[in-house]
């Protein structure tokens, strides 16, 4: 279970929210709604402990996260809105590199398996670098077809996806939440996730 509590975040000289909490149990996803600029980015960041709350607590499986930084990183996966690929690498090391971070050895026939899976089948030894904006984005996403970490925080994975790939992305999303995963996502256009309990969180 994923529990904020009384969360306060001040950016400059703006305090973006104050006595902000929500609790995320198995099975469940959370929607961060609210306006450009509102403060949904700087919430993930304090999900993923990168950014410390001005005020107030997040805990993980009861316990703080601040408390329990390893056991905590090792159960999220996190994707920014910047897809974090290296541009010099090709799909198949950078899927296979973000496992080995990640801590998980990942088989190469499954990675192959995973790119072929975002439409990338034959792009696999291409560097990245050569790919389109949508194609380095399924490069990222395919990361969340072989993660098995209970929490996902995704922010807008949706971006610069065509209209097949947001359904292929919101299976995947309610795969992981029908294994008892939990998930939060930011995101600006209305997906429908067939699977789960969804809740929403407006900020601001
Ligand atoms: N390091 C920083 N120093 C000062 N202000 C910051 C910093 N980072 C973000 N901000 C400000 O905090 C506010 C919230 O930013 P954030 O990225 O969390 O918004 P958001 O809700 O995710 O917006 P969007 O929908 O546009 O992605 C913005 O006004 C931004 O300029």
């Amino acid at each position: 279970m994923l529990e904020a509590e009384n969360l306060e975040c001040v950016r400059g000289e703006r305090r973006l929210f104050a006595g902000l909490g929500f609790t995320l149990s198995a099975g469940e996803l959370l929607y961060l709604q609210g306006r450009n600029g509102a403060g949904k980015t700087s919430l993930l960041r304090m999900l993923i402990g990168l950014l410390p709350p001005e005020d107030g607590e997040i805990r993980w499986q009861g316990r703080p996260i601040r408390s329990q930084k390893d056991d905590y990183h090792g159960a999220l996966c996190y994707l920014g809105h910047l897809n974090a690929i290296k541009e010099e690498l090709t799909p198949l090391e950078n899927l296979l590199a973000a496992a080995r971070l990640g801590g998980t050895t990942l088989p190469e026939d499954d990675a192959i398996d995973a790119l072929e899976q975002v439409g990338l089948a034959g792009r696999e030894d291409l560097a990245c670098k050569y790919l389109s904006q949508g194609q380095k984005r399924r490069v990222a996403l395919a990361r969340l077809v072989v993660d098995r970490r209970p929490l996902w925080i995704l922010d807008e994975p949706f971006v610069a996806l065509d209209v097949l790939a947001v359904d292929w992305l919101a299976g995947i999303i309610s795969g992981h939440l029908q294994r008892g995963g939990m998930a939060v996502m930011t995101t600006h256009q209305p997906v429908a996730i067939p699977a789960g309990r969804v809740r929403e969180l407006r900020i601001g």
